[in-house]
C-alpha cells in the first residue's frame, strides 16, 4: 500500500488553520466516532496552540454508541469537553454553542463584571476530509451554504455564519490530514469513507472492513448477506473471500460463465457498510 502525502500540502494546511485560529475564540474539533484516533491529525495540540476546543465525535449515528460512550469519558478524563453529535439529522448540534460558551465562562464573566457585554462567540471547524465539517456547518447555520458531498474535498468559500445571537462561525472549515504512518489506519479510514477508492483498491479495502466485521460484529455481518452456513475465521482469507463472493452473489455482481466480479461486489459491500446498512460499528475503542 501506497499512500502518499505532500509535507508542502501539510504545511499549507497547517498555517491556513493558524491563521484562523487568530480570529476565533474556540476550535471545533471533529472526529468521526467510529474512529476517533485515525479520525484524528497527530500535531492536533501543536497546532492549536492552546486554543480552547472541544471534540464532536460526529457520524456517531453510524458508530456503535456504547464504545462512543467510553470514547466520551476518556476526553472528560484528558480535560477535553467531548460529546456525540450526528450532524446529518442534527442530534446534540444545539448543544455547540452553549458549550462553546462553557468553555470561555471565565473570560465571559471577566467581561462581564468589567460592565463589557460579550460578544457572540467565535469559532472554527476544523477536522479531516469527509468528516462532515459542510454538513456541520449547514445544520448550525440552519441553511445550506457550506458545499458537502460524500467524497472528501469539496469545501469552499470564507465568512462568518451566524449561529443563533451566542455564537459566530468561520464558514470555511479548517482541513486537518490524518495519520498514514500505520497501514491499518489507512484502511479504516479507506472503510469509513475518508480516503479516496483511487488511493487504495476497493477489494483490498473491502477485504479488510469484511475481516473486520466478522471479528467483532459477525452478526450483522451474517444477517445481511444470509452467511449462517458460513466460516467466520477472519484471519483465513479464504473465508474472507467466500463471504466477499456471496455478497457478489446476493448483490448480482455477476459475470460471464457465473464468476463474481469482486471489484464490483467490494463497492458494493463499502457502500452498504458506510450507509450504515449493517448496523453501527465503531472501528476502535479507547480500552
Ligand atoms: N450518517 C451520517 N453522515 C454524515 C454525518 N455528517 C456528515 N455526513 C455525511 O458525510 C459526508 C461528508 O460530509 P461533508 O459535510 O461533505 O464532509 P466535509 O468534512 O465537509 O468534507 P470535505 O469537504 O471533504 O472536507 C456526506 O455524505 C454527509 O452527508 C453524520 O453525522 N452522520
Amino acid at each position: 500500500m501506497t499512500i502518499q502525502w505532500f509535507p508542502g500540502h501539510m504545511t499549507r494546511a497547517r498555517r491556513q488553520i493558524q491563521d484562523k485560529l487568530k480570529l476565533i475564540d474556540v476550535v471545533i474539533e471533529l472526529l468521526d466516532a467510529r474512529l476517533p484516533v485515525s479520525s484524528r491529525n497527530p500535531m492536533i495540540d501543536e497546532i492549536l496552540q492552546g486554543k480552547p476546543r472541544m471534540i464532536l465525535l460526529n457520524k456517531s449515528d453510524l458508530a456503535d454508541a456504547k464504545v462512543t460512550q467510553e470514547w466520551i469519558e476518556y476526553f472528560k478524563k484528558e480535560g477535553i469537553t467531548a460529546f456525540p453529535v450526528d450532524a446529518s439529522t442534527g442530534t446534540n448540534v444545539k448543544d455547540i454553542p452553549t458549550q462553546a460558551r462553557l468553555l470561555l465562562k471565565e473570560k465571559i464573566d471577566r467581561q462581564i463584571a468589567k460592565g463589557i457585554n460579550p460578544r457572540a462567540v467565535r469559532g472554527l471547524i476544523v477536522g479531516i476530509p469527509n468528516v462532515g465539517k459542510s454538513t456541520l456547518i449547514n445544520r448550525l447555520a440552519g441553511r445550506n451554504i457550506a458545499a458537502t458531498g460524500d467524497r472528501p474535498g469539496v469545501t469552499k468559500g470564507q465568512q462568518w455564519i451566524k449561529v443563533g445571537k451566542e455564537m459566530e462561525l468561520l464558514d470555511t472549515p479548517g482541513i486537518l490530514w490524518p495519520k498514514f504512518e500505520d497501514q491499518n489506519v489507512g484502511y479504516r479510514l479507506a472503510v469509513t469513507g475518508a480516503i479516496k477508492e483511487e488511493i487504495l483498491n476497493a477489494e483490498d479495502i473491502a477485504f479488510f472492513g469484511i475481516g473486520y466485521l466478522m471479528r467483532y460484529y459477525w452478526d450483522s455481518l451474517e444477517e445481511r448477506y444470509g452467511l449462517q452456513e458460513f466460516s467466520k475465521d477472519a484471519d483465513d482469507s479464504d473465508s474472507v473471500i467466500a463471504i466477499m463472493e456471496q455478497v457478489g452473489r446476493i448483490r448480482g455482481c455477476v459475470v460471464s460463465g457465473g464468476r463474481i466480479d469482486l471489484e464490483k461486489a467490494s463497492r458494493a459491500f463499502l457502500r452498504e457498510l458506510r450507509a450504515g446498512k449493517m448496523g453501527r460499528f465503531s472501528m476502535e475503542a479507547p480500552y
